[in-house]
């Protein structure tokens, strides 16, 4: 159930929308607006009774489960807060659950901290990374390492479609790092002149996988065949419970209108008088899904893609810094054995 009825508050449908259409994007940055939106729906619930203030929660959280599939840090932030309600009144349920997501988005960002300064012993001073998306996660690798008095250079990779690499070269501009901005197509010639290949993730599997954005796998094949570490910064918030039992990540596949306007595909398609995508679309009842045409043209746009664990060198977390293939062992500690979502109830 959505909407008035569901007692799901506008500022969390808000923030959904800011989800699903990217002005909130970065798998930390997901997970601390979550966490912020469940803490507003408490306050201003108007629940008159903790069953119904619970049942809520529950729907403001599934609102903001179903806005993108692949950054588990996400769910896992919705859990953290939901198992923290609790209390046999509304009041007593309000104050739990701000109290608890309030401890979340301060402890997310005390572990971003942490993870970057253990991050920064691996970079030397002048070394150069080359970076690809952005991650705050992997900055902060880069901020620390710059406070301990290191220089660095930064290859940055634009990151097509949707250029987050602007973002990076920005930041790292704003403290002053010598930025060398490239084409995605352009990483391997720069791998030579690379120290570190240093990216986040999304959601970093059982087996040591890591899920980040389209585009890293490559990257760390062509690292590794050029000699050059690959290093992930992903605090355990990162780290997919799920996958311990099997689960594969959900690829998130995004709308065809990043890689391609409606005036293109006319061109492609050799139709101009048809130009609109809609028109030649089989409805999905999704836009983010890869539309099935009837043109004999699809477009496939997925977001992210999955870097089996030998090509990764470290995995670098609050909690100290692992080799992919021993991951699993923090995941069980952290995690235990997962149980259901309680907004699935
Ligand atoms: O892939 C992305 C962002 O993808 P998108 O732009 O599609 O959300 C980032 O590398 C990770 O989310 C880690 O970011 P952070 O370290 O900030 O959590």
């Amino acid at each position: 159930m959505d909407g008035p009825e569901s007692g799901v508050v506008p500022a969390v449908e808000s923030t959904a929308d800011d989800i699903t259409a990217m002005r909130i994007r970065g798998a930390a940055a997901i997970a601390d607006a979550a966490a912020t939106a469940l803490a507003t729906q408490a306050e201003r619930s108007t629940a008159d009774s903790p069953a119904a203030f619970e049942q809520e929660l529950r729907a403001a959280a599934a609102t903001l489960y179903e806005t993108r599939p692949t950054a588990v840090s996400l769910p896992n932030a919705l859990r953290y807060v939901l198992r923290g309600m609790d209390g046999d009144t509304v009041a007593a349920l309000r104050s739990s659950t701000i109290t608890r997501a309030e401890r979340f988005t301060r402890d997310l960002a005390q572990a971003q901290d942490r993870l970057g300064e253990i991050g920064s012993h691996r970079l030397q001073d002048g070394d150069t990374v080359l970076t690809h998306c952005h991650s705050t996660d992997a900055l902060a690798c880069v901020e620390a390492a710059l406070e301990a008095g290191k220089e660095l250079e930064a290859i940055v990779k634009e990151t097509r479609p949707r250029k987050q690499g602007h973002i990076t070269a920005r930041q790292l501009r704003e403290w002053d790092v010598p930025v060398t901005l490239i084409a995605d197509n352009a990483a391997r010639r720069y791998l030579d002149r690379t120290d570190h290949v240093l990216v986040g993730a999304d959601s970093i599997a059982a087996d040591g996988s890591v899920i980040n954005k389209i585009g890293t796998s490559g990257l760390a094949v062509n690292a590794r065949e050029r000699g050059v570490p690959v290093m992930v910064a992903a605090q355990t918030i990162k780290l997919h419970p799920d996958t311990m039992t099997g689960h594969t990540v959900e690829i998130e596949m995004r709308s065809e209108r990043e890689l391609l306007s409606d005036e293109e595909r006319a061109a492609i398609i050799g139709d101009a008088t048809d130009g609109d995508a809609d028109a030649k679309t089989k409805p999905t009842g999704d836009v983010d899904q890869a539309p099935v045409t009837d043109s004999g043209l699809t477009v496939e746009n997925p977001a992210f893609d999955v870097t089996p664990p030998r090509y990764v060198d470290a995995i670098v977390t609050e909690r100290g810094q692992f080799p992919p293939e021993s991951i699993v062992t923090l995941m069980r500690e952290l995690f235990g054995e997962p149980t259901d979502d309680p907004w699935e109830s």
